[in-house]
């Protein structure tokens, strides 16, 4: 069974698509949708050896013309060379405007197409067939792309919506367990944000949810891209509310960049500390009760994910090179971040009010805890 969840953006509105077997159906369901039958298919090697073929089936069974180029695997193809060898492989197969960009892979194969696609002959159209379970519950919808720099994560992108999301959920089951794990982090952060009722559910359900069962991970997969789809509706340039998305990523962020992107941490397990860390703050600002983050730092424990910062390989965390990456962050307001904090589990609001004194000690205390475990 497929169900459609609705983006409401005015003429910007499309489906996000979610059940199993979509891959075989993929032209046939995107074929309508097109402007002209060209695509151009962008995935990455890992995925090209699992089911780039079922898709390139599915495509021509439509009668569609489809070309394509396969990508390194990874967070480092988040980049400016890659994005230009992607341009260039899309303007030597004479991408057109009428060619639909078809990004068909994880989070990192949806944020650089997305952007490609942004740009490419000023805009052309994309959609998105996400093959992870964080693609599929977060990036693939909301339309954020955009590539990491030297300076840091995702500091180079635009804001531009698919035509549609094709979330298969079957292509889960060839996911590496570590990455089932680390997408599970952004299904739990809608529970943190503003649905406690979903948070008790991953409770019982979260193991089977990263133990790739299938009717357990329909459900994650439903709830949060209807969360996503109701957030991005209200505030699609993330003048206000949608920043509450950013639940743990200033921390998260910052912990990648220091760890070379994908190297040490992948983007999920950031996002897994960086909520912590968000309670934490929260916490030590008299602001949320100590028994919601040991609640939170139990449940993420027991589906296998960190709740505290690594080891850095090679040297030592540093308060004031955190410090200095969440000054590049982009809710920076007048050189004053703004926190998502929470007031409990479900009760996630922005603050751009927090003591210098108390982050600084919340970041010492977590670097003091580096690589201890914590229950
Ligand atoms: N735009 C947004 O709103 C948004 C939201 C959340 C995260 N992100 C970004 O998404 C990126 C992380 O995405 P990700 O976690 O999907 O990582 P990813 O794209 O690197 O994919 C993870 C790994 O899984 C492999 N893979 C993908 N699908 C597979 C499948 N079905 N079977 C087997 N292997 C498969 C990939 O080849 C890769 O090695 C980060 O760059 C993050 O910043 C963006
Ligand atoms: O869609 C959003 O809005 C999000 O913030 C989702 C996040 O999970 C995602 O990691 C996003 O890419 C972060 O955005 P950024 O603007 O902080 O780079
Ligand atoms: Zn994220």
């Amino acid at each position: 069974m497929t169900s459609a969840i609705t983006v409401a953006l005015g003429e910007r509105s499309y489906d996000i698509h979610v059940g199993s077997g979509l891959l075989s159906r993929a032209g046939h369901i995107l074929r309508p949708l097109l402007a002209a039958p060209k695509v151009f298919v962008v995935t990455d090697e890992n995925i090209e050896g699992l089911h780039l073929e079922a898709l390139k089936e599915s495509l021509d069974d439509a009668g569609l013309d489809n070309h394509g180029v396969v990508l390194p695997a990874g967070e480092q193809t988040k980049s400016f060379p890659h994005l230009e060898s992607l341009l260039d492989a899309m303007l030597e197969a004479r991408c057109e405007r009428g060619t639909t960009i078809i990004a068909f892979g994880g989070g990192v194969i949806g944020d650089l197409t997305g952007f490609a696609a942004s740009v490419l002959l000023r805009g052309v159209p994309f959609v998105q067939i996400p093959t992870t379970l964080l693609s599929q519950v977060d990036s693939s919808v909301g339309g954020k792309t955009g590539i990491n720099t030297r300076q840091g994560k995702n500091l180079v992108g635009s804001f531009y919506q698919p035509r549609a999301v094709l979330a298969d959920i079957d292509v889960l089951s060839t996911l590496p367990p570590r990455e089932l794990k680390a997408g599970y982090a952004e299904v739990v952060k809608y529970g943190l944000i503003d649905d406690p009722a979903f948070f008790d559910w991953l409770e019982t359900r979260g193991v089977a949810v990263v133990a790739a069962d299938a009717q357990a991970g329909r459900q994650a997969v439903l709830t949060s891209c209807r969360a996503k789809a109701r957030i991005v509706a209200a505030d699609e340039r993330e003048s206000g509310q949608r920043a509450l998305l950013n639940l743990g990523h200033t921390f998260a962020h910052a912990l990648e960049a220091e760890g070379g992107y994908g190297e040490l941490l992948l983007h999920g397990e950031a996002v897994s500390i960086g909520m912590v860390l968000a309670f934490d703050l929260s916490v030590a600002m008299g602001l949320c009760p100590a028994a919601d983050r040991d609640r939170l730092v139990r449940h993420l424990h027991t589906v296998g994910l960190p709740v505290c910062l690594p080891p850095l390989p090679g040297g030592e965390w540093s308060v004031e090179r955190l410090l200095a990456h969440f000054g590049k962050d982009k809710k920076v307001k007048d050189g004053r971040v703004t926190f998502v904090l929470a007031r409990g589990i479900g009760q996630a609001f922005l603050s751009p009010d927090v003591p210098a004194a108390t982050l600084k000690n919340v970041l010492d205390a977590a670097i003091g805890r580096a690589g201890v475990a914590r229950s």
